[in-house]
């Protein structure tokens, strides 16, 4: 067990990379807002930038990234691969494409979004995924890409990438909040040594993990906030959080978890919590 003191404590990857514990989510952060945000995300301490190639804020990202004076090499940046950039040229395309946007030489992490799934492409899913898998394994290779990493990959989807991959992945960033516990996913992931990233760790917008009564009890009791426990409880199951805001005051109280610890008994009552707006049902039946 890896002792966590600070949001910049590192797990290592499955390739020996170093990840900080706790990463800065940009989902829904408009490109006018997202320079200044992840400005103040890094101000505050926070070294792991999340984006994706849909969130259309890559380009602010990066300036965000330069405006805020730290060293390239002193931050973690993972951004992903969209849905229209499947199969091996259209992947490589995305890299670099993306590299531009971010005006970075490397990424740290790159993630395939979502698996090209069985209902969109039958027998077809799994060879795209792993033409897709091949191009990263390139840039890989060529130094665009330190880790290599899946997104809403399910076991099924990684077993039967692995029957061509060369390079494991290191990292599936899958949904991950109370309510929403992804129990046999994480244990298949954290097994085969795959850093569990999650997503959505607060509920996400506008969900209920925030307002549940559970957790607001949880909350007074441990003189924290429910987003506190919440990222916390996460933590505790040795899954990389990923919390988003454009508030300042937010971002802090986000990196405030390492002062506390949840009981057992409070670690599970969480994860006895019912549905609480989990969005991502099954990855095989999405068809964007
Ligand atoms: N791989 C994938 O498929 C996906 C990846 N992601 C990644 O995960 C990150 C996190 O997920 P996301 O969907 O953004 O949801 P989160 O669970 O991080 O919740 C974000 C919401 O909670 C609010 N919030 C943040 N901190 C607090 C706080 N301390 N108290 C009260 N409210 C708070 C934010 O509002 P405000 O900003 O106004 O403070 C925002 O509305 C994304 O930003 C993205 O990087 C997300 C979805 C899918
Ligand atoms: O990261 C994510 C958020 O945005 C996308 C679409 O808008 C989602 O599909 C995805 O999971």
């Amino acid at each position: 067990m890896v002792e966590l003191k600070n949001i910049n404590s590192i797990y290592h990857l499955n390739n020996g990379v170093k990840i900080p514990c706790v990463g800065y989510g940009t989902f829904r952060t408009p490109a006018d807002v997202a320079e200044r945000a992840v400005a103040d995300a890094i101000d505050v301490g926070y070294r792991l930038i999340d984006t994706a190639t849909v969130y259309g804020n890559e380009e602010a990202v990066g300036k965000g990234i330069k405006d805020s004076g730290i060293d390239r090499h002193r931050l973690f940046v993972t951004t992903k691969l969209w849905n229209d950039h499947r199969g091996y040229q259209k992947a490589k395309e995305a890299i670099d494409e993306s590299l531009q946007r971010l005006q970075m030489d490397y990424f740290d992490l790159y993630l395939i979004h979502w698996p090209a799934n069985q209902k969109q492409f039958g027998e077809e899913a799994a060879e795209i995924n792993a033409q897709t898998w091949r191009a990263m394994e390139e840039a890989y290779h060529e130094g665009k890409i330190r880790a290599l990493g899946l997104s809403n990959f399910m076991p099924h989807h990684i077993v039967e990438l692995m029957k061509t991959a060369e390079v494991a992945p290191a990292v599936d960033q899958i949904e991950v909040h109370p309510g929403w516990p992804h129990v046999e996913e994480v244990k298949y992931l954290q097994a085969h040594n795959i850093l569990v990233e999650g997503w959505a760790p607060l509920g996400g917008q506008g969900a209920k993990v925030m307002t549940n009564e559970t957790m607001l009890q949880l909350a007074e009791k441990y003189g924290k906030t429910a987003a506190q426990i919440s990222l916390r409880w996460l933590i505790q199951r040795g899954v990389l959080p990923l919390p988003k805001s454009v508030h300042k005051e937010r971002m802090v109280q986000n990196t405030q978890l390492f002062d506390f610890e949840l009981s057992d008994e409070d670690m599970q009552m969480i994860d006895r919590l019912p549905n609480l707006g989990g969005q991502c049902a099954d990855p095989d039946d999405v068809d964007f």
